[in-house]
């Protein structure tokens, strides 16, 4: 990698596409932007450069912008801001590797058509995750691209963690809990012990709540329980997925409302957690402003239920040293984390109500009080540079 070369990191969530730019071999972050709100309301592009000066911006108040449309804008915009960069390599989030992928993998053709088959598992992300990967093949198809898998972090866990009390015979098909978001998990790993030595070998829960959100357990750095299992539909609920729900009720509305499989897929991922709640939005921040009691009954199931995971996931780890917030919800909202935390008084959580209201940008930052039992952290999300850091050791080795 030399000094003109960059990676491109390309992450395409639910509702969001967020791309990077990574120069040198010190990756260094020189571009960044996202699109937001996807599918609802006005989408909004906002690219920044390394010195987080706005670059460009746009919004699209005449319709709702949809995955693809998304790209075409992003490849346009990518090309026109390379600043005499040579790409080596495009990088990937993969929601969904079932068994057979675990590792960082350069993509082909052949892998793109077999990772299609996941695609059940993963309806809202995999088909947003692939398509781009297939538009870069045909436009460059000589740089090299590498999937780096939301799944890889959990491998790990123990056997427990990762089994349904399903016969044998179904869980050797794959049928077994596999945990996502696990490259956040990951860069959350990689950047406490710099922020706190101690916290290399402690038991710590982190919560990434973004458009999708769950909660992981880690002991000295690794996987050990998520809240997401065989789909990223399990655990919490989210923006519009209902998270863990008693497998009865599928039946039920299949058997006594007559629901097929597409509209219960449809109301599982799309139509339900803060947005069927509320009946209002799946935005955070659109409810947060809400003076209507939907809103708040959306807010207050979805820290009620944090908390439950929270006690579960302490007990998977035997103790709690840490808690750790991440993604657009965990970063931004002041509220939901003091009332989580609250909620956690029972573990030894104790925020610093100051550190916790602070605004600005910021980077990894303690909000818990001195004597909290358990600290708290803030971590920005960063998915795009553990992309790229994998994409580099890929590209490097071959
Ligand atoms: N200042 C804020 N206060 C509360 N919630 C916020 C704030 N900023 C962003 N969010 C919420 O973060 C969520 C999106 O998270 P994000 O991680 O960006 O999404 P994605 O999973 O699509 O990548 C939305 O619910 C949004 O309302
Ligand atoms: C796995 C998952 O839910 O991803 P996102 O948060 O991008 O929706
Ligand atoms: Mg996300």
């Amino acid at each position: 990698m030399q000094a003109n070369d960059c990676i491109i990191v390309i992450n395409a969530g639910s509702s969001s596409i967020k791309f990077s730019m990574f120069s040198g071999p010190s990756l260094a972050l020189t571009l960044r932007g996202k699109i937001e709100n996807l599918y609802s309301g006005v989408a909004r592009f906002v690219a920044q450069d390394a010195q987080g000066g706005t670059v460009g911006e746009r919004q699209w108040r005449d319709g709702p912008l949809d995955h693809e449309g998304g790209m075409r804008f992003l490849v346009d915009f990518a090309q026109t801001h390379l600043d005499g960069h040579r790409v080596v390599a495009v990088g990937h989030r993969i929601v969904h590797g079932g068994v057979a992928y675990s590792g960082p993998q350069r993509l082909d053709a052949a892998l793109v058509d077999a990772l299609e088959k996941l695609v059940p598992l993963a309806p809202l992300h995999l088909p947003h995750n692939l398509a781009p990967v297939r538009s870069v093949l045909a436009m460059a198809p000589h740089v090299p691209q590498i999937g780096c898998f939301d799944t890889a972090f959990h491998v790990g866990q123990p056997r427990e963690a990762q089994e349904f009390a399903l016969p044998a015979r179904i869980t050797e098909l794959g049928v077994r809990r596999y945990g996502f978001h696990g490259l956040s998990y990951e860069y959350i790993a990689s950047v406490l012990p710099r922020a706190d030595a101690g916290l290399a070998h402690a038991r710590v829960v982190a919560a990434h709540l973004g458009n999708g959100a769950s909660m992981c357990a880690m002991d000295a750095g690794r996987s050990v329980a998520s809240t997401m299992g065989f789909t990223a539909v399990d655990g919490l609920p989210m923006g519009t997925r209902c998270g863990a729900l008693d497998p009865g009720v599928v039946l039920y509305l299949m058997q006594q409302l007559g629901m097929d499989v597409a509209a219960v897929q449809r109301l599982m991922y799309q139509e339900s957690g803060l947005l069927g709640v509320s009946g209002i939005s799946s935005d955070m921040r659109t409810l947060e402003q809400s003076a209507d009691p939907r809103a708040r009954a959306a807010i207050d199931l979805m820290v009620y239920r944090i908390g439950r995971e929270l006690g579960s996931l302490a007990a998977a780890l035997g103790g709690l040293d840490a808690l750790v917030f991440s993604g657009g919800i965990g970063e931004n909202s002041v509220s939901l984390r003091a009332q989580v935390c609250r909620d956690a008084a029972w573990l030894g959580v104790q925020l610093d109500d100051a550190a916790n209201a602070a605004t600005g940008p910021r980077g990894v930052t303690r909000i818990s009080a001195a004597g909290s039992k358990v600290a708290v952290w803030v971590v920005p999300a960063n998915e795009e540079l553990m992309i790229a850091r994998h994409a580099l050791e890929l590209v490097e080795a071959s």
